[in-house]
């Protein structure tokens, strides 16, 4: 038996047309990466190629590693030649060869956007530039705009004449890439950029690499920007034998550039190209390709398709409209638990998806308490965040001034002009007298060559011990609003303006949330809620975080991380109106944002193979808040019949059997209406514990651990540490441990994996 023996009709048809263009227009599920790995098998099988001379591009790393695991699979000996990567990294391999021929050198650096604001900011300052009516991210995004446009500086400044803003983000522009040719570096834009040039300015090399590359094959097609579209084409230039596969239903990138229209218009550009559709899904069950294809229908600009499925029926689409945020993660957990438990499901067996980044917190949290081995993917877990850190150090250091890391960590954060130098100056001199570094900042008068400095010192010192006396007074919640606002941190995110921007400030809107839980939390127990107290309780979830490093762990990510991918169970979560579709695309008005939104449902529910879990909270806290949403629009667009939403009162009552203690049914409290026996956080210490009936000690008392308090013990990341406490830790011990490497650190023991040595 061959392996194309697998494949059906049209599948087979895509897979023996190798010559010339073909676009493989297809739903989700219907084969369209399997037909591109089998193509690739039989170019080689049938000799037309060798491996090398082939080159398949995917969109994300993780694509192209599973890319690269299917065709290894399929070739064996001969496929680690078959160039499988994403467009950047094709990019850095074409540089590295040739890039001299354009004026730099082949050992260019690739800055990243921390590197790429600096030179902007020196662009601003050289070009006496308002840093208050242009922000450094703004200018980059355009930059960024007009580099996928294949808009060189002076092509973009006779675009934007007469237009006095654009001619300012273009006398940057000018400025940013003299600098980086002259750093000999490339952002990220420019590895696309730069090859396109190269390609353009020297066509001898292009056609070096028209004439390796017999057969070019794209995946994920439909999110292809301008300058991908224009790259792909100069490299298909000579052999035209360039096979596109996608769906325009799947099209989720609009926002990065992405031109649904390359894919739409391939049978104009690539005249006699053949098309070739797949109608056959293979990987959901009759029931979940249903309601995609229900919710997908009511986009009104699509190419109409059918896709069907001879999968089984399956089980309903289960469907939980749950009061807030905690029972839902608590919902998601049960049921992976009872899954591994009764259906012999691994944990990688699960994903659970969500719209925006800052929902990944209070399922992580809960995935720690349970400890679920878990992993989020395409992204950062919740409290290694780059803004949760700066904000948690800001706590930290405003609670205990001798904490130096969170000193570094903060004192240009954001930017106040104190440099490297500068905080090289007063670290040395706290470390000749031994004192601590703020203890140095309070002294900065005492120490030479400060001088130009010394009044932005001040200024951080007096931050910072003027909070420190606030906090005296205020409230916690209030205590938080002040740091955020008296440092600036949130004004300099929102001015920034792009998605990034706002996505940190739903992040440290889930932080404020989680301290509102933390202060409800206390003032049930009758306790004072304390900075300290806060900061211990965070500690605990940040440091345990990506210790895991199995690849037997849940899966967490957002919608559009999950492109592509394929899990027998899948949870939408926060299926709400303002979430999802979000509050954006509901604001504009605009059809075609909600039809993106919806096309990203559709990725969703696509994912699933078996069992579609679809969860939707009735209130959420968002920047420490209760907020009351209706249930997302997409759920509604799912007929009725196909969903099961009689588990919701099971499984409510299952919970209230298990741990009713733990966690209430509902949450409508914020800080100022704190019902009693309510909202309780996932993580409880010991006074807490001590309240708690008989039944909901927590169940820790399974676990033995084989090291005491005094014994040594070896962690993957920190090393060689001593034991220093033991101490209860939600299902599992906490342990602290003296590490040399890193200080004390407190540690959840299973999820830790620490070993006696
Ligand atoms: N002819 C077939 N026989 C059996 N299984 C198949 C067949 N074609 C595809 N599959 C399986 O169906 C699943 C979906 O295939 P694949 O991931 O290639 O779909 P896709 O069209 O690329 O989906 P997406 O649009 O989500 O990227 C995979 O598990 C694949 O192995
Ligand atoms: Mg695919």
């Amino acid at each position: 038996m061959s392996i194309y023996d697998t494949l059906n009709q049209e599948q087979k048809e895509a897979v023996f047309h190798t010559e010339g263009p073909l676009l493989l227009l297809a739903g989700a599920g219907s084969g369209k990466t399997r037909v591109l790995t089998h193509r690739v098998a039989y170019i080689i099988e049938k000799n037309l190629a060798k491996p090398w001379e082939i080159m398949a591009i995917t969109f994300t790393n993780k694509a192209a590693k599973e890319m690269r695991a299917r065709v290894d699979h399929l070739i064996g000996h001969g496929g680690q030649d078959v160039w499988v990567s994403t467009f950047h990294s094709s990019c850095v391999r074409f540089l590295r060869q040739y890039i001299d021929q354009i004026g730099f050198e082949k050992s260019f650096n690739i800055y990243d956007t921390d590197d790429s604001k600096k030179i902007i900011r020196e662009a601003m300052k050289a070009q006496n530039i308002d840093p208050k009516q242009y922000k450094e991210s703004g200018i980059l995004a355009k930059i960024s705009e007009a580099k996928n446009q294949l808009l060189s500086p002076l092509e973009y400044r006779k675009s934007v004449m007469g237009d006095m803003r654009k001619e300012v983000y273009s006398k940057i522009y000018d400025y940013y890439q003299d600098r980086l040719k002259r750093n000999n570096a490339l952002d990220f834009d420019d590895l696309l950029f730069q090859t396109v040039e190269l390609f353009r300015l020297r066509p001898d090399i292009l056609e070096k690499f028209q004439n390796r590359f017999k057969y070019i094959m794209v995946d994920e097609y439909q999110d292809t920007n301008g300058v991908q579209f224009k790259l792909i084409s100069q490299l298909a230039g000579h052999y035209k034998n360039l096979c596109v596969v996608g769906d325009d239903d799947q099209s989720i990138y609009k926002f990065r550039g992405a031109d649904i229209t390359n894919i739409l218009d391939f049978e104009k550009v690539y005249k006699g190209a053949k098309v070739i559709k797949l109608e056959q899904n293979y990987r959901s069950s009759k029931t979940i390709l249903d309601a995609a294809n229900h919710v997908i229908k009511n986009n009104e600009k699509r190419k109409a398709k059918r896709l069907w499925t001879d999968n089984g029926t399956g089980s309903l689409i289960q469907f939980h409209h749950v009061d807030n945020e905690k029972e839902e993660a608590k919902l998601v957990v049960n049921h992976i638990q009872n899954n591994i438990k009764n259906d012999h499901k691994g944990y990688n067996d699960h994903a659970i998806l969500y719209r925006t980044n800052a929902q990944s917190r209070v399922l992580e949290e809960r995935l720690i308490y349970e400890n679920i081995p878990y992993k989020i993917f395409g992204g950062t877990s919740f409290y290694q965040r780059k803004e949760i850190k700066d904000v948690l150090a800001y706590l930290r250091l405003i609670n205990n001034s001798i904490d130096n890391l969170a000193v570094k960590r903060v004192i240009n954060v954001p930017r106040r002009g104190i440099g490297d130098t500068t905080v090289d100056k007063l670290e040395s001199y706290a470390n000749d007298i031994g004192i601590s570094l703020f203890e140095a900042i309070k002294e900065s008068d005492n120490i030479p060559g400060l001088a130009r400095a010394s009044l932005k010192i001040k200024g951080f010192k007096n931050l910072i011990l003027s909070l420190k006396a606030e906090m005296e007074t205020m409230s916690l919640m209030d205590f938080m609003d002040e740091v955020l606002k008296r440092t600036n941190y949130i004004k300099e995110l929102e001015d920034e303006g792009t998605d990034e921007a706002k996505s940190r400030i739903e992040n440290i809107g889930e932080l404020i949330s989680k301290l509102a839980d933390y202060v409800n939390k206390k003032k049930e127990e009758d306790e004072e809620p304390t900075l300290s107290g806060f900061l211990e309780e965070v500690a605990l979830v940040a440091d345990i975080d990506n210790l895991v490093e199995s690849n037997e762990v849940v899966v967490l990510m957002t919608l559009h991380s999950a492109k592509g991918l394929e899990f027998p169970t899948v949870f939408l979560t926060g299926m709400e109106d303002g979430l999802f579709p979000s509050y954006m695309s509901i604001s504009t008005g605009s059809e075609e944002d909600i039809e993106e939104e919806r096309r990203l449902c559709y990725v969703g529910i696509t994912r699933a193979e078996e069992e579609l879990v679809i969860i939707a909270s009735k209130s959420r806290m968002t920047h420490g808040r209760t907020q009351y949403n209706a249930l997302s629009r997409f759920v509604k667009e799912i007929p009725s019949d196909l969903l099961d939403s009689s588990q919701t009162l099971e499984l409510a009552r299952d919970k209230e059997d298990q741990d009713s203690d733990l966690f209430s049914k509902s949450n409508i409290s914020n800080t100022s209406v704190l019902p009693k026996q309510r909202d309780r956080s996932f993580f409880t210490n010991a006074p807490y514990q001590a309240k708690q009936p008989a039944k909901a000690l927590p169940k820790n008392e399974n676990i033995t651990l084989d090291y005491v308090v005094g014994d040594l013990v070896k962690h993957m990341k920190f090393g060689i540490g001593q034991v220093m406490e033991i101490g209860p830790g939600g299902a599992d011990h906490q342990v602290t441990v003296n590490f040399p490497s890193v200080g004390t650190k407190k540690l959840l023991a299973r999820l830790s994996g620490l070993k006696k040595m």
